[in-house]
């Protein structure tokens, strides 16, 4: 074989990129045994547990014994020591080394050692007391092919016989390796991030690890399932702000648009923060992020607020309603379980309309006498009869016009604002009796609980409803879950910003923004095109994605249809919690990428367990509390990989905003020119 050969191959750069440790002096499919030596491992910088080791047959210094057949390395991690054959003499000659060197006693009884005091020092001088077995699991070979660099996550053969030299790979080398295998090489570069960096162990006295690269391929994430488990501080939400910014980054550098939703129970992906280096994710650049958040009106933050007299809300506006109602009182009960939310409209339901659209105006009455502010403008009907108007209008003062048949609208409707709204229902309340007099159904069971309210005739009445007015806004401009879904489907990042609701109407706000997601994808799916790709963030995932929340919810529930069929709409859920054991088996079963912290107890690492080689780190899992040090096993990734990841900072941030600038220019509509 000539110089040529042993040039092209591409395992010999990181061969060369690595220190020589040991030799390999038993072996057999799952594990080889490695002979070393202090001085070799203290050259290498040490062998920690799980550190990666390269075994190799190859001279690969040596053009002329170089065997192409013999052109592979196994790649190996380290596990633990192992007993060498001759350990027992061994540990014989350190301990009588050590008690000589602890007490300086040259008279030491050397009858329990082997040799004499010079055979001892003899086995001395020649560092023989330094070697040490090392045991290590086979992960698998790297080989090449014409169509190059290949990994098998096994061995096709072993060699019992001394043949191998086993490499400790430094960091770039190490940056190699995992391009060649943790990647899929059918896709470009520009897919590819770093995530952060190998870690072996949690001590790291000084670590040259920062350029052994942890690389990721963005496809895995984008449109998969990624679930990030760890303790309470360990990092999830870092990772999530890393992902984020590296998938707008290859979004722009790639040319596609893939929105991304992140719910923000803190504020800390919205609001500049000290923990995020003084900046936030929001910061990336304004034409592409929009946060909303309760109350809205700063700088381009956006309101979650809603129209609470916009009639095709009502559904929305009576859910918040009804949650933030939580006193057990009888009046409030009656008022919960009416119905103000109208069937849409067709010839044979007129009835029922009507009684609804009665409903939702006794309602509307309520909320005005609550303060809430109607819109410029505002126009509402009352279903009403040619008998109840006549006993209105009978109550009227003088000076004030008759109710009236609206010329426009369902028969019997009449349009009023919002004075001649309260006018109307204030008379029907205190005059019940001619009204039913008139028309003994009219006032039914759910208008009566909207009089008590709207007439303060138990507890505090409408009052109750004050405090809702900070989820109203007047002059909302169209339905937010709608407007929220168009700036995905361009590629935007939309932050929810959720620190000021309740924790009820906070889960209702980000449930019927991912229902509309989910709906409008599946729209897009069912009528032949391909949805757009977006990617969902949720913490406290097992709240959500839990057994008991996928088993308890109907078909239709969003949340079941993210577990279950998200990647066919083309939606990547990327979801954290601290309790793998809380998510449902179904959703474990179909996450792609699992990047694991520290977790607190063995029922978790277990769980972990039946999913890859988990139990592998399973001390390392419990034990490790540093932040960001994580266990990572990627879609394309052949195996689980120690990671310390990346600080999402200033640095990041910039970059993303300048790449954006650099493809876009500044302003969104040169960004939709171009794309
Ligand atoms: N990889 C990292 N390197 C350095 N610091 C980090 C890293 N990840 C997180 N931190 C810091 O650790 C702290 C906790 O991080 P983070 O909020 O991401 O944890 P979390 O697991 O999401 O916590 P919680 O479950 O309480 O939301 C923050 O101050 C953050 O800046």
């Amino acid at each position: 074989m000539d110089e040529m050969a042993l040039d092209d191959q591409a395992i010999r750069p990181i061969i060369e990129g690595s220190d020589l440790v040991g030799g390999i002096y038993y072996m057999n499919y799952d594990e080889g045994v490695i002979v070393s030596n202090d001085k070799w491992k203290d050259d290498a910088g040490g062998i920690p547990r799980h550190c990666y080791l390269l075994a190799t047959a190859t001279d690969w210094e040596n053009p002329d014994e170089f065997e192409e057949e013999d052109a592979y390395a196994v790649l190996l991690r380290a596990t633990g020591p192992e007993k060498l054959p001759a350990e027992d003499d061994l540990m014989k000659v350190r301990e009588e080394a050590m008690r000589r060197k602890i007490t300086n006693d040259t008279g030491v009884d050397t009858r329990n050692v082997p040799g004499s005091s010079e055979e001892i020092m003899d086995v001395l001088t020649k560092n023989e007391i330094q070697f040490s077995g090392i045991n290590a699991k086979i992960l698998g070979t790297i080989y090449e092919t014409d169509d190059g660099v290949q990994f098998g996550s096994d061995v096709e053969t072993f060699y019992s016989s001394a043949r191998y030299k086993v490499y400790k790979p430094r960091p770039e080398a190490l940056s190699k390796i995992f391009q060649l295998i943790q990647l899929d090489q059918s896709e470009s570069d520009d897919s590819v991030i770093r995530l952060g960096r190998v870690r072996y162990t949690s001590t790291e006295r000084n670590s040259e690890l920062y350029d052994a690269t942890v690389p990721l391929d963005i496809n895995d994430v984008v449109g998969n399932k990624t679930a990030l488990f760890g303790m309470t501080r360990t990092g999830k939400s870092n990772t999530m702000k890393v992902l984020a910014t590296n998938i707008f980054e290859h979004a722009v550098e790639t040319d596609q648009e893939i929105g991304q939703l992140l719910f923000d129970p803190a504020g800390e992906y919205a609001n500049v923060n000290t923990q995020d280096d003084e900046t936030a994710l929001a910061d990336i650049h304004d034409d592409v992020v929009t946060v909303y958040s309760w109350g809205g009106g700063g700088d381009d933050v956006e309101s979650l607020q809603i129209d609470f007299f916009d009639y095709q809300q009502i559904d929305e506006v009576w859910q918040t309603i009804k949650l933030h109602l939580t006193r057990d009182r009888d009046y409030v009960n009656s008022f919960k379980a009416a119905n103000p939310v109208a069937p849409e409209q067709q010839d044979d339901n007129r009835g029922e309309v009507n009684e609804a659209v009665r409903c939702q105006s006794a309602l509307y009455a309520c909320l005005i006498r609550a303060g809430f502010e109607t819109p410029n403008g505002f126009s509402t009907p009352i279903p009403t009869n040619v008998n109840v108007r006549n006993a209105v209008n009978a109550h009227l003062d003088d000076n004030d016009p008759d109710f009236e048949n609206s010329d426009f609208g369902p028969s019997g409707w009449s349009f009023v604002d919002e004075n001649r709204l309260e006018e109307f229902w204030d008379i029907v309340a205190n005059n019940r009796e001619d009204i039913n007099n008139a028309d003994e159904d009219w006032i039914t069971n759910d208008v009566e609980a909207m009089l008590t309210m709207f007439n303060q005739e138990a507890g505090n009445g409408y009052q109750i409803l004050e405090e809702l007015r900070r989820y109203h806004d007047p002059g909302t401009q169209g339905y937010y879950p709608d407007i929220i879904y168009d700036s995905l489907a361009d590629g935007d990042i939309v932050i929810v910003d959720l620190t000021s609701g309740t924790d009820e109407i906070n889960q209702r706000i980000s449930k019927t923004i991912v229902e509309r997601v989910v709906e409008r994808q599946v729209d897009m799916f069912t009528n032949g095109q391909e949805p757009h790709n977006i990617e969902v963030y949720v913490e406290e995932a097992h709240r959500l994605f839990g057994s008991d929340y996928l088993d308890d919810a109907d078909a239709t529930d969003p949340y079941v249809r993210l577990a279950k069929e998200a990647a066919k709409y083309n939606i990547g859920l990327i979801y954290a919690t601290q309790e793998v054991s809380g998510v449902d088996g179904r959703v474990l079963a179909n996450t792609a990428n699992w990047i694991v912290t520290h977790l607190n107890n063995r029922n978790e690492t277990k769980e972990l367990s039946r999913y890859y080689n988990f139990e592998d780190f399973e001390r390392l899992t419990l034990e490790a509390e540093d932040v960001g040090f994580a266990r990572v096993k990627t879609l394309s990734g052949q195996f689980i990989v120690p990671t310390q990841i990346d600080k999402f900072d200033q640095d990041l941030i910039t970059r993303a905003g300048n790449r954006y600038e650099q493809r876009y220019g500044d302003g969104d509509s040169s960004r939709q020119e171009t794309l």
